[in-house]
């Protein structure tokens, strides 16, 4: 389903600053999207662990939106941990579910251990994210050399590589690391087996340019050791980047690209996988049906009692609903000429109509008589210009947008007064 093509008349409507043609070689590109709900999603200190029905729930919503692999959690962490990891890839493995599963450890054998044993006993290929601390900062804190760091991550790799894990090696806070230390790191690591390299913005540190020069330094590594090795790139949203780096890595080259729902992540979380999934389709780089991207982010909202902001995009109860007179006008004239493309677009550059909603009119204290005579008509009232005048005054003096239930008393006030 792609986002839908303009009339002649309509395509005049819209003059488009943002360079969409210079998009289009990623479209080109083969690139995948990396689901990490269920697992850095899971790290934030606020939200709930959602019930195994709810996670495969949760999976199936993910493989529906061709989102193609996920990190499902770190099977070390503990019984009901490993348990889930289990109970999803079964739930892969059973349903057919064109989607990766991935689970993730430190680079030490008894971690990397439960992932081989999930993987023999269900019977499908996992990949073990295999992760450690790069940058100097880390290492200083740790008390760490690069040799120790390199000698831990080849152990953990070769223990993968001999149980038949498909295996990525993720460098902790690489966006911070020295080109130096991740030569060496990165060397070993395709030496000793490992298929990707996860380039992580562990705390959110980088900007675009970074992620440019970061990833054409690990392009040039990769293409000097003549190994087929994939690039990863895994955002964290500290200085409100995420998005934005993110689209960013997959310009310059990242294969897989890492989010979560809503962005839900440590500290104030990773890049939103669904605004991920948006500017994508709008930017013309993706041409799949979304309309189940709001079933998935609210899944996820649900199953992890995180509550959804009203102004969160595509999403939020206020992304498509205005109260505003002039904002309001302009789209009920749209409705009027049964023009739903331009009523989605007029004042929002997300159409709502390309993603399974649609605009709403409300009434309050910054709107106009086209708001009430929109509200009274949909309620199949007949909208007289006193009713409107009435019901107006009342929103003009309330401090909040009228509820339904407040105008439906405000009609009742309007007629008992009449009928006096
Ligand atoms: C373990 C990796 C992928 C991570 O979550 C991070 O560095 O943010």
């Amino acid at each position: 389903m792609s986002v839908s093509t303009p009339s002649p008349e309509h395509a005049q409507l819209i003059h488009d600053w943002n360079d969409t043609a210079s998009t289009a070689p990623m479209s080109g590109r083969s690139f995948d999207l990396f689901d990490e709900s269920l697992r850095d999603g899971l790290q934030s200190p606020s939200v709930a662990d959602p019930s195994v029905e709810e996670k495969l729930r949760i999976i199936q919503l993910m493989a529906d939106l061709g989102i193609g692999a996920a990190d499902v959690g770190l099977p070390c962490a503990g019984q009901r941990a490993y348990d889930d990891v289990t109970a999803i890839a079964t739930y892969v493995r059973d349903n057919r579910l064109p989607l990766r599963v991935c689970a993730a450890g430190r680079t030490v054998v008894s971690d990397m251990a439960p992932i081989a044993d999930i993987q023999q006993k269900v019977g499908i290929p996992l990949t073990a994210y295999a992760f450690i601390g790069s940058s100097p900062i880390r290492q200083y804190a740790e008390g760490w050399t690069v040799e120790h760091i390199r000698e831990a991550s080849q152990k953990a790799i070769d223990f993968a590589v001999k149980e038949n894990l498909d295996i990525c090696y993720v460098t902790e806070d690489t966006t911070r690391s020295s080109p130096a230390t991740l030569e060496v790191l990165f060397r070993s690591a395709i030496e000793h087996g490992a298929s990707r390299l996860c380039l992580c913005d562990t705390v959110g540190h980088a900007t675009p340019d970074g992620v440019r020069r970061l990833i054409a330094f690990t392009k040039a590594l990769i293409a000097e050791s003549g190994a087929d090795v994939k690039i990863d790139w895994h955002g964290h949203n500290d200085r409100g980047l995420a998005v934005v780096n993110t689209l960013f890595a997959l310009e310059y080259g990242a294969d897989r690209l890492h989010g979560t729902a809503m962005g839900i992540g440590e500290r104030v979380g990773n890049t939103a996988i669904d605004q991920l999934l948006v500017n994508l389709k709008l930017l013309g780089v993706i041409d799949r049906d979304l309309t189940k991207l709001v079933e998935f982010v609210r899944a996820v909202a649900t199953a992890t009692k995180v509550g959804i902001p009203i102004n969160y995009p595509l999403v939020g109860e206020d992304a498509f609903r205005t109260a505003t007179g002039v904002h309001a006008a302009a789209i009920i004239k749209a409705k009027r000429r049964g023009d739903e493309w331009l009523a989605d677009r007029v004042y929002s550059a997300v159409p709502a109509g390309e993603f399974g909603k649609g605009q709403t009119i409300d009434v309050g204290p910054m709107s106009g008589m086209s708001n009430v005579t929109f509200w009274l008509e949909q309620q199949g009232m007949a909208a007289t210009e006193e009713l409107g005048k009435f019901i107006l005054a009342k929103a003009k003096a309330s401090a909040v947008t009228l509820s339904d239930a407040a105008i439906r008393d405000a009609v009742r006030e309007y007629e008992g007064a009449a009928a006096l």
